[in-house]
């Protein structure tokens, strides 16, 4: 396991006691139901948990996306100390995409069919900084290749559906380094791609956020994914986080019945052991291009 180096002992994020909540016709469907965990920064927190279990609103919830019928009912997200519940509208431009950046499952929920990938890149830095075009071009380039996309230059100059979905998935994630946030929430970006590609981002993003010291959540069903990535890990049910720790202990002494049960559920149930060895073999290989 390793070593994270704190500036200070502030917790980058510190969710306590979150209620989020979706008024229906059936009644009050609670998402999230007494959430509190904390995150340091260059941490990797891993979010596990069945569909339903209330990943997705947790990330949705920090990134100031719920809306009604939803809405946080109480409790506290606070970033780097700032309080981000009941934060006003204006307040969050200077942190979504900024301060913090969101990766979804489908990369066309970020990317805009009709643009150039180098219009959207340029445009996401020119929002949040002032820079030349120029330098915002350059910027979107060397992002490009920190995600490992080959031909860069050519790239910037697509637009979306002319790249593989991996590609896709890989600019969306360079699009998110652009402004340098403080936190990556990743929910589920991988699960539609096919494995190699999935562990090849997996360890991609894992080197990212190790070189930026950038803090990420990682959000996924599969447990094996995030024993391979994340450094704790926290498993929800039913809106609750029934188990937090270290990945280590999560997956090798499982305290919870329904983590166990997670556990049982994975194919040869060494999820460790299998996704390490996928994402090894990745550290010194060059990637094919033609794999993207
Ligand atoms: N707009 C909505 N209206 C009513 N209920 C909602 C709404 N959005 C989410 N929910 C409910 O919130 C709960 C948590 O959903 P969430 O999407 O966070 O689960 P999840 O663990 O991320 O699942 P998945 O892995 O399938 O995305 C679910 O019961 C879901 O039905």
């Amino acid at each position: 396991m390793r070593q994270i180096s704190h500036q200070d002992n502030t917790p980058l994020l510190e969710v306590r006691d979150l209620h989020t909540q979706f008024a229906t016709q059936d009644g009050i469907v609670r998402a999230v139901d007494g959430v509190s965990f904390t995150l340091q920064r260059g941490e990797i927190f891993g979010l596990v948990g069945e569909s339903g279990s209330g990943k997705s609103q947790t990330g949705y919830s920090i990134m100031g996306l719920i809306d009604p019928p939803g809405r946080i009912a109480s409790g506290s997200i606070k970033l780097n100390g700032q309080e981000l519940v009941n934060l006003p509208h204006a307040g969050w431009r200077s942190i979504r995409g900024r301060r913090i950046a969101m990766i979804f499952q489908d990369p066309m929920m970020t990317l805009n069919p009709v643009l150039r990938i180098g219009t959207q890149m340029t445009e996401a830095i020119l929002a949040h900084r002032k820079v030349s075009k120029e330098q915002a071009l350059q910027e979107a380039h060397d992002a490009l290749v920190k995600v490992g996309i080959p031909s860069p230059g050519q790239r910037l100059k697509c637009y979306p559906h002319e790249l593989s979905g991996g590609m896709r998935q890989r600019v969306v994630i360079a699009i998110s380094l652009l402004n340098k946030p403080d936190l990556f929430i990743a929910d589920e970006p991988t699960t539609a791609l096919d494995v190699t590609i999935q562990s090849q981002i997996l360890f991609e993003m894992q080197k990212l956020v190790r070189e930026t010291g950038t803090s990420l959540i990682w959000i996924t069903h599969d447990l094996a994914v995030v024993a391979a990535l994340a450094d704790r890990i926290g498993v929800m049910k039913k809106g609750r986080l029934v188990e937090v720790g270290l990945t280590d202990d999560v997956i090798e002494r499982p305290q919870h019945p329904y983590t166990q049960a997670l556990m049982r559920a994975i194919p040869g149930n060494s999820p460790r052991g299998s996704k390490l060895l996928t994402l090894s073999n990745h550290q010194d290989a060059e990637l094919p291009a033609a794999s993207l």
